[in-house]
This record gives C-alpha cells, sequence and structure tokens, in this order.
C-alpha cells in the first residue's frame, strides 16, 4: 500500500503496549534539518502519547543518513536502550548519490538488525522532490516520525 492511500500518523493505542519502562535511542541526521526535525518531533509525540518517559529518551545527532548506521551502532554499544530509532531524510540531487546513499544506509541499519541485539528502526524519508519529503514529515501524509515511533515501541515489547 503506498503511503498516499495511508496515513503514517494513524495509529490504534489499544494494540500498543505501554512504553512507560522502555528507553529509547533517536539518532538524528542533520542533512535535510527542517525534514529530520519534523521527524523527531512526530517520534518523540508517539512515544510520550504512548506512555514512554522523557528522561528515557536520548537523542544524538549525526551530520547524514550514511553516519545513521555507525551512530546506530555506538548507541547500542554505549547505552542501554530497548530500541533505537534512526531518522534522516535523503532527497534526489543531480547525480546517483542519492542511490548510493539510500541503499548503503538502508542496507547499513538491516544488518545492525541482524548483527546486534536492540531493533534499530528504519525512519529514513527517501524522497524524489522536498515536497514528498515534507508531505511525509508532518504533512498531508502524516508523519513517519510517529509510524517508526510505534514500530519502536512494538519491537522493544517483542518477546516479554
Ligand atoms: N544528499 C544527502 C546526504 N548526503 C550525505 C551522506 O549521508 C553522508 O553524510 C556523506 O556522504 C558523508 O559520509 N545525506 C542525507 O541524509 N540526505 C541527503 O539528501
Ligand atoms: C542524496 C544526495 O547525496 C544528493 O542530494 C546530492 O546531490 P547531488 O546528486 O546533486 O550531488
Amino acid at each position: 500500500m503506498a503511503t498516499a492511500n495511508k496515513n503514517l500518523s494513524v495509529y490504534d493505542k489499544t494494540t500498543i503496549p505501554s512504553a512507560k519502562d522502555f528507553r529509547f535511542g533517536i539518532v538524528v541526521s542533520e542533512w535535510n534539518a527542517k525534514i529530520t526535525q519534523g521527524l523527531y518531533d512526530g517520534a518523540m509525540a508517539a512515544l510520550l502519547d504512548c506512555g514512554a518517559r522523557e528522561e528515557n529518551i536520548i537523542k544524538w545527532n549525526v551530520p547524514g543518513s550514511f553516519e545513521l548506521i555507525y551512530g546506530s551502532k555506538k548507541m547500542i554499544a554505549d547505552l542501554e536502550v530497548d530500541a533505537v530509532i534512526a531518522i534522516g531524510s535523503v532527497i534526489q540531487g543531480e547525480t546517483k548519490h542519492f542511490d548510493f546513499v539510500c541503499s548503503a544506509t538502508a542496507q547499513g541499519i538491516k544488518d545492525l538488525n541482524v548483527l546486534q541485539n536492540v531493533p534499530v528502526i528504519f525512519c529514513v524519508l527517501t524522497d524524489n522532490t522536498m515536497q514528498q519529503a515534507v508531505d511525509r514529515s508532518g504533512g498531508i501524509h502524516g508523519n513517519k516520525g510517529a509510524e517508526a515511533a510505534i514500530a519502536a515501541i512494538k519491537m522493544a515489547a517483542l518477546g516479554k
């Protein structure tokens, strides 16, 4: 189902475990900061709405989406967190660099989920235009940050 047919901010709290006992790490890319700030705001709002405590949410900034990989790995190594949300916004430019950044970041975060024992949520927008990114970070299609926060809570609760 395309995002255009599903609002990213809609969730049913009755299907979501309480987040009150969980600790979350959020790693935020500084590229396209207006977008990533919107994603972060959406994630925070959803985490707090589902019972997370603000003091249990740690935020680190990294330069770009590619650095989300190492930032998430270091957060897992250094901090006691139950899930990490990796937030980025990659927007197509003139060259193939977009393809490499998107693919490497997705593969790197996938690898962390295979090799580490803390879930890392892929909250990286990969858009053709800035408008598409605006629409998915609190615009007409909702906020992928909220979607990622719900995924983080569910994965933190998995098996508990
Ligand atoms: N063009 C975008 C980038 N590029 C930078 C890379 O993510 C990385 O920081 C650099 O290659 C150094 O390792 N990053 C984004 O997050 N979004 C973009 O649109
Ligand atoms: C995703 C990117 O790295 C891209 O925005 C960089 O722009 P360009 O392809 O024009 O160098």
